[in-house]
Order: C-alpha cells, then sequence, then structure tokens
C-alpha cells in the first residue's frame, strides 16, 4: 500500500466526484452531442486504462494463476441458442407503467427507492440524524423524494422485512405490494398498473433476408458451453478445468439511471469451472481456507433481516453455507481480487440467493456485493449452475456433451438384458419392429423381470403410447441375466460460474478511492493502487527549458525499460496545479526535475496521498519507485531509502 493519510474527516460527496470523472474524461454519456442514449457510456484514456488495468490483474489473478483456457466468442448469437438456453423465454425484468403518463419503470427498483425513501423520512422524523444535512444528503433527499413522515413500528418493521426480501418476490407480488402500501411513481406522483414482463435481450437478424432471428448476447456464458468438446479436448478430456473470457454484453435494461451501474452495454469477465458433479472438491482449496469474508446467509434474508457475519470460507463451506469448496475457492478469490485492486474490504459483502431467487437449476449463489452511495449493489455473481446448461444444449442438439472417464477397477453388474430374434421380429412386425425395441429399452429392471416371467408362460402383450398393442412370444424375443463390465463412466460436468461486471466495480472503485483534501475540498484525489492507477508516474520538469529535456529523455527511457507507465506534465502552470491535476487522475508518484537534476543528477519523488517528497540520486529513485509501482515496497520503506527533501538541499 502507498501511504497511510487521515481520509476520514472527508465527507464523501457524488456530485463533486461525478463532476472530477467527467472533467477528466474518465467516461461520459455516448452521443452526447446528439443528446445522449441512457445506459450507454463512452470511456475516456483514464477510464480505459483503468479498465485496462482491472482487467490485466483479472487475467493475472485468475486465467494465468489458475491455468483456465481463454476464449473470445460472438457476441451474435443465433435465437435457437437462447431459446433452448432459456433465456427467450425468462431472461426478464418486471416493469410497470405510470397510467396517466405511460412512463416505465422497473418494478422491483421503484419498491425498494420508494420504501428505502420513506424510512429515511421516519429516520429523520425520529430526530436519529443529529447532524445536519450536507449538500450531498439534501441532495440525495430530493432525488429519492424523502418526506419527512415518522411511521408506525409496525411499517417499519414491514418495509425492512419487504426490503431483505425483495429479491425473492416475483411480478404478481411486487404488484400487490404496490397497492397494499401505495406505491406511486415518485416523479409524478401516479399510480402505477401491474408489473409485466420485460426481455432484456436485444433482438436483431442476421443475413439479408430478415429469416434468421439472432441476439446480442447478454453474458458471454454460452460461448464457453458450446464449445465445450473443443475445451475438454485441449484439456485432454479432463476435468476439472475452466474456461474464461472476457467480452462486451448487451442487456436493454428498462430505465437506466444510475451512471455506470446499470448500463445497456458492458463489458463482462466470466468463468466456467467445469467439474465432476459427485467431485466439487477443489485441490487449492486450502490456500483460502482461511480468507475471512463478511456474509448474509440465505437464512437471514428469508427471516427478514440483513445481518451480516464475519466467517472464514473454510468455515463457512465446512458447515455447509457454502455448498461445496469450488464454490468456497471462488469467493474467496474474487474476495482477494476485489481487495487488490482497491475495493475496501469494510465496503464489501457476499450474499446469498434465496429459494425463489436462484435459477430452478442452480445449487448456491454468491453475490460480491459492494457498498456504495446507491446502496449495496452486485458486482461479481458467482453461482453452481449444475449441469443445467450442458444438458439443456445437449438435449437439443442431439450432441454429447459430457466427460468419458476410464474406470480404474471395471464396475461389474448382474442385468437382466433383451435378445432379439431380429429375423423373426422384421417378419412379424414388420414396420413396428423399432417401435417395440424402444419399448423393451425403455423398461427398467423390474420391467424386465416381469416381461421374462411373462415370457416363460408363453406370451407378452405391450402397448405403444399411440395405444396399438403387440403380443410377442420366446420366439421373438428372451430376457437373460448377464453379467456386464462398465470400464468407462460417462456423465455431465457441473458448472461453477463466476461473473463479473467490469463497470461496476470500476466505479465502486473510484468511489471508494475518492476523498478531498481539507485545505482544498474543491479538487479530489483518487487514491488508486498502483496496480491500476491509469499513470503509475508523473514526470514534472520544473518549466518547459530546453535544458531539462535530456533528463526527462532519460527518466522517460528509463521507466519505460522498467515497464513503468509514465507520463510527462510540461504545461506551462504552476507544480501544485499540475500535482492536483494528477491526484484527480488517481497517478501515485510524481518526479519532479529541476535545476538540481542538472548539476547534482538529483530527482524529488512526491507520494499522492500525503504529498510526502523524497529526494535521491535519479538512479536510486528510479529502482525505487519501480518497485513502489510493482508493490514489493511501500512508502515507509521508500522513506527509509530516500531523505526527506526539505526545498534545498542536495544529495551527495
Ligand atoms: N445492466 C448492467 N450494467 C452493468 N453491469 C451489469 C448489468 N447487468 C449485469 N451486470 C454485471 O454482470 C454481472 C453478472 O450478471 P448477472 O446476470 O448476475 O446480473 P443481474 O443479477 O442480472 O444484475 P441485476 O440484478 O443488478 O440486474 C453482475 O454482477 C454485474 O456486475
Amino acid at each position: 500500500m502507498a501511504s497511510t493519510v487521515n481520509k476520514t474527516t472527508h465527507t464523501f460527496d457524488k456530485s463533486r466526484l461525478d463532476a472530477l470523472l467527467n472533467r477528466r474524461f474518465f467516461y461520459a454519456p455516448a452521443f452526447e452531442i446528439y443528446g445522449g442514449v441512457a445506459g450507454l457510456y463512452d470511456y475516456g484514456p483514464a477510464g480505459s486504462t483503468l479498465q485496462a488495468n482491472i482487467i490485466a490483474e483479472w487475467r493475472k489473478h485468475f486465467i494465468i494463476e489458475d491455468g483456465m483456457l481463454e476464449l473470445d466468442t460472438t457476441i451474435m448469437t443465433p435465437s435457437a441458442v437462447f431459446e433452448t438456453s432459456g433465456h427467450v423465454a425468462r431472461f426478464a425484468d418486471w416493469m410497470v407503467k405510470d397510467v396517466k403518463t405511460g412512463d416505465v419503470l422497473r418494478a422491483d427498483h421503484l419498491v425498494k427507492s420508494v420504501l428505502e425513501a420513506r424510512l429515511a423520512g421516519d429516520k429523520e422524523a425520529r430526530g436519529q440524524e443529529a447532524a445536519p444535512p450536507t449538500e450531498d444528503k439534501k441532495r440525495k433527499k430530493k432525488a429519492a423524494k424523502v418526506t419527512v413522515v415518522k411511521l408506525e413500528d409496525a411499517v417499519v418493521q414491514q418495509y425492512e422485512t419487504i426490503l431483505a426480501q425483495l429479491d425473492n418476490y416475483g411480478g404478481p407480488e411486487i404488484g400487490e405490494l404496490c397497492r397494499k402500501y401505495d406505491i406511486r411513481n415518485p416523479d409524478t406522483d401516479n399510480e402505477v398498473g401491474e408489473p409485466q414482463q420485460f426481455n432484456l435481450m436485444f433482438q436483431s437478424s442476421i443475413g439479408p433476408t430478415g429469416q434468421h432471428k439472432g441476439f446480442l448476447r447478454p453474458e458471454t456464458a454460452q460461448g464457453h458451453f458450446l464449445n465445450f468438446n473443443r475445451l475438454l479436448d485441449y484439456n485432454n478430456g479432463r476435468v476439472p478445468f475452466a474456461s474464461a473470457q472476457i467480452g462486451r454484453s448487451f442487456r436493454n435494461e428498462i430505465s437506466p439511471r444510475a451512471g455506470l451501474l446499470r448500463v445497456r452495454e458492458f463489458t463482462m469477465a466470466e468463468i466456467e469451472h467445469f467439474v465432476d458433479p459427485e467431485d466439487k472438491s477443489h485441490t487449492r482449496f486450502k490456500e483460502v481456507r482461511d480468507v475471512e469474508i463478511v456474509a448474509l446467509d440465505r437464512h437471514t434474508q428469508e427471516a427478514g433481516n440483513s445481518e451480516t457475519r464475519r466467517i472464514t470460507v473454510g468455515e463457512a463451506v465446512d458447515k455447509g453455507i457454502i455448498a461445496n469448496e469450488t464454490l468456497g475457492y471462488f469467493v474467496a478469490r474474487i474476495y482477494q481480487f476485489l481487495v487488490n485492486i482497491g475495493i475496501d474490504p469494510a465496503r464489501l459483502r457476499f450474499r446469498q440467493h434465496m429459494g425463489n431467487e436462484m435459477a430452478h437449476y442452480a445449487t448456491d449463489c454468491w453475490d460480491a456485493e459492494i457498498q456504495n452511495t446507491t446502496g449495496w449493489t452486485e458486482c461479481v455473481g458467482c453461482a453452481d449452475r449444475a449441469a443445467y446448461d450442458l444438458s439443456v444444449h445437449s438435449a437439443k442438439t442431439g450432441t454429447p456433451l459430457v466427460v468419458r472417464q476410464a474406470l480404474k477397477e471395471p464396475i461389474v453388474t448382474e442385468k437382466e438384458a433383451a435378445e432379439w430374434n431380429k429375423k423373426a421380429l422384421g417378419k412379424t412386425f414388420k414396420q413396428d419392429a423399432g417401435t417395440i425395441q424402444k419399448i423393451v429399452e425403455g423398461l427398467d429392471e423390474t420391467g424386465l423381470i416381469k416381461l421374462k416371467g411373462e415370457l416363460s408362460q408363453g406370451s407378452t402383450t405391450l402397448k405403444s403410447e399411440e395405444g396399438k398393442e403387440f403380443t410377442l412370444t420366446p420366439e421373438v424375443l428372451t430376457i437373460e441375466r448377464k453379467t456386464l463390465k462398465q470400464s468407462i463412466r460417462e456423465f455431465t460436468p457441473n458448472v461453477i460460474e463466476p461473473s463479473f461486471g467490469l463497470g461496476r466495480i470500476l466505479y465502486c472503485l473510484l468511489e471508494h478511492s475518492f476523498w478531498a483534501r481539507e485545505q482544498d475540498v474543491e479538487r479530489g484525489v483518487l487514491s488508486l493502487p498502483p496496480l491500476v492507477a491509469p499513470t503509475k508516474v508523473l514526470i514534472v520538469p520544473l518549466s518547459a527549458r530546453e535544458e531539462f529535456d535530456p533528463i526527462v529523455a532519460e527518466i522517460t527511457a528509463k521507466l519505460r525499460r522498467a515497464g513503468v507507465f509514465s507520463r510527462i506534465d510540461d504545461s506551462n502552470t504552476s507544480i501544485g496545479k499540475r500535482y492536483a491535476r494528477n491526484d484527480e487522475l488517481g497517478t501515485p508518484y510524481g518526479l519532479t526535475i529541476d535545476f538540481a537534476s542538472v548539476q547534482n543528477r538529483t530527482v524529488t519523488i512526491r507520494e499522492r496521498d500525503t504529498m510526502d517528497q523524497r529526494i535521491g540520486k535519479i538512479d536510486d529513485v528510479i529502482a525505487t519507485v519501480t518497485e513502489l509501482v510493482f508493490g514489493n515496497i511501500d512508502w515507509a520503506e521508500a522513506c527509509n531509502r530516500l531523505p526527506k527533501y526539505d526545498g534545498v538541499q542536495a544529495v551527495e
């Protein structure tokens, strides 16, 4: 970590952060000069590099560390794929319409915002917020239409229970809540109609005829499943293995109003870990057993509250709170990744899905939620999807998507088996022969024993699905007990899926990193860790005089060779202003080049958060800053190596 600095006195101000992100072009509404489109954003240089650095760390942390197989599959997907996966029927959210204006709102979000606003109004009425409201609180209050009204205790309790269980409700239940609690459109105060489902996929057509329906994918997962056989082959036919993909996804969100937290086009990073359904242990689980997370489990929420507990991943798996080791392994690795890139661990929790919230086929699901000014937001989903996806694609296409495993010890079993006299079968039953064989193949052990008994008495009668009857004799069919040796085990693997939304993570990281110095509240500082900061080192020559050029060139080249991304700021403003500008960009270190640099070959290094400055010989400072950037040392260690700069001294 770079430094310790007291940022606690600073009150977070979202409007200042938004202004900074816009001013420094981290991101901005797309097509702005055409009026923009809700839920579409462009990233500028700082935002793009920040995202690229988060992705680079993601690749290192997951793909390289666990030898995952990387994929890049298509976005445009034929309709059949999403019909089979269930997206065409079920990838939908509930929306409600304002009965007078026709404005469309996402139903669960409406209930949440209205009830939260009422609870905030109640809290204020009860005088629990003694401190005078800050600008930010006033702004939020206005946006959420908070009116200060004290509620009955029982009503407060009901609202809290509803909010804890909101993700568990379907459309009809949400409709009932709207009526029961008089939930209206906050913008107009009009009533809203019954919730209706709205499919979130963007539809398109492939080719000029318009006959081949397609969709822009709403997640990258299907590309992994459809390539399963090739991936399995690439992995020498063995499971477990994981595939990973980083790419764009598209969702036609109902009313995206939360900046990067809810957009219509975004970058996802997804892992599909294929595992034997009978053995979901993980060989590296012991390495993460002691990782402690804040967990909000299913039972707590279903009982109507939101109390969390600290628990190690090891204990959670041992007690069956997290379903299996592989899921636990990923929960821990997700925690480590998010904290490494700078997410505040005090504002990170893992929330388990409730029964109704989870897809019907999933066995367990945990969301990494990050707290920000809008509340707790799911940023990573981590689900055990069982064998659902591979099974449905296999059934639809007739392509087996299975693992065949040679058994160490063959399994020997005794079974009743049908023995056909094919000639007699064909002669007697002609075109019905196939149907008859199918009926017998479909019988279980008990059915075959029954048949055997009947045949031993002379004949048996079978009935087809259509109700046609066939009488069989021992001349056509006999049932015999046989010893069978099975040396191959065939199974459909289960899938554990961690799914990351990079925009949500990036935005929460910006919120967690943002603060302002007491002496300069107008400007902000982004305390991004060097690992992800867009620029690692700012090179600041005292002025644009030519005599500094050779040293600037030398330092730039040496940093480049060391793999440290730097930028030069030789603009015509004071050094203080140049540093302030780069504090806003999150640049962790600055090197100042002045006349002493030319005379004595010294430079000063400044740390962003403390503004502490140290001085040293050029090569020593470059070596130190390189180690700082790569996280090998912290600022305290840098201070041991380099003396404090008091503004005048030179270094021998
Ligand atoms: N509209 C969106 N904008 C930005 N990121 C998104 C959006 N929808 C999903 N994501 C990201 O993709 C990840 C995986 O998607 P998933 O389908 O689990 O989300 P979800 O449960 O549909 O999210 P929500 O309930 O918030 O709509 C999420 O954890 C999130 O980070």
